[in-house]
């Protein structure tokens, strides 16, 4: 069984058909692109995938249970963890509590614990303190630690941003355009940072992407949507000689 299955999803605005009868299969430390226009239906689907959207009709089924009508925080205790196109950040908290912030959201002590200063919570604050700097190691951002993140450069705050989804400890994560707005040295790095994911996490991932050339020379599998429908489906070789991928991304 795959571990994360849409079924038929399919979501209007208005009149807009945004998605239409879509159908997503990722396994286990798969990595699956997802490419298409602008307008194509692309962070609507992320959308419904993690609770943002209620789809009009069909199934999400994440590790066996079904996700739709959850809220995107239980989404994320289920094993889904997202970044956004545009980058969300505490951006007045340093880069360690950043990281913190998504480490706890499965707290093991209790907010009496917390209040009281127990042992229980200094125990478990050491341990989570430490855990988020091996996390930044892995990242190779330590030297960060204490910087506010809106002082990040770009490159970094979009690591960052990754690196917090993963604090989470996601079964898959799902990243929208991360390589948007960066120059072909982040973009290099960005490709670094995933395949780090993939060599440390057993994870999958699914990746919105416009960077054909990022998509094309990591994914396994590529989904192409084209008005809210999914045009082509197979590896990259496949997707790149199909007509209609041919014909509506690259405009040819
Ligand atoms: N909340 C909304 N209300 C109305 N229309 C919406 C809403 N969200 C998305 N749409 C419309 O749905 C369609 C799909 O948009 P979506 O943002 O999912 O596309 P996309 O493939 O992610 O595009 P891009 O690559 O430009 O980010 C577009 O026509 C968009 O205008």
């Amino acid at each position: 069984m795959a571990l994360l299955e849409a079924s038929n999803i399919s979501i209007q605005f208005g009149g807009l058909k945004a998605v239409d009868q879509f159908n997503l299969q990722v396994n286990d430390n798969e990595l699956v692109g997802l490419i298409g226009p602008n307008g194509a239906g692309k962070t609507t689907i992320f959308n419904m995938l993690t609770g943002v959207y209620l789809p009009s009709g069909g199934d999400i089924v994440l590790d066996g249970k079904s996700i739709v009508g959850k809220k995107p925080y239980e989404i994320v205790k289920m094993g889904a963890s997202r970044t956004f196109q545009n980058i969300r950040l505490f951006k007045e908290l340093t880069v360690l509590d950043n990281i913190k912030i998504a480490y706890h959201h499965d707290l093991h002590y209790s907010t009496l614990s917390s209040i009281l200063r127990l042992p229980s919570y200094w125990k478990y604050e050491k341990i989570a303190q430490e855990s988020c700097l091996e996390f930044l190691d892995l990242f190779d951002m330590r030297d960060y630690a204490e910087t506010l993140a809106k002082n990040l450069p770009y490159g970094k705050q979009r690591k960052l941003e990754i690196a917090r989804a993963l604090a989470t400890k996601p079964k898959i994560l799902m990243l929208d355009e991360p390589a948007a707005g960066m120059n072909p040295h982040e973009t290099q790095e960005l490709m670094e940072t995933i395949s780090l994911i993939r060599k440390n996490f057993n994870i999958a991932i699914l990746l919105i992407e416009h960077d054909m050339s990022l998509v094309m020379g990591i994914c396994e599998k590529i989904v192409v949507l084209d008005y809210g429908r999914v045009i082509a489906e197979g590896t990259a070789e496949e997707t790149k000689n199909n007509k209609d991928v041919i014909r509506v991304y690259l405009g040819e």
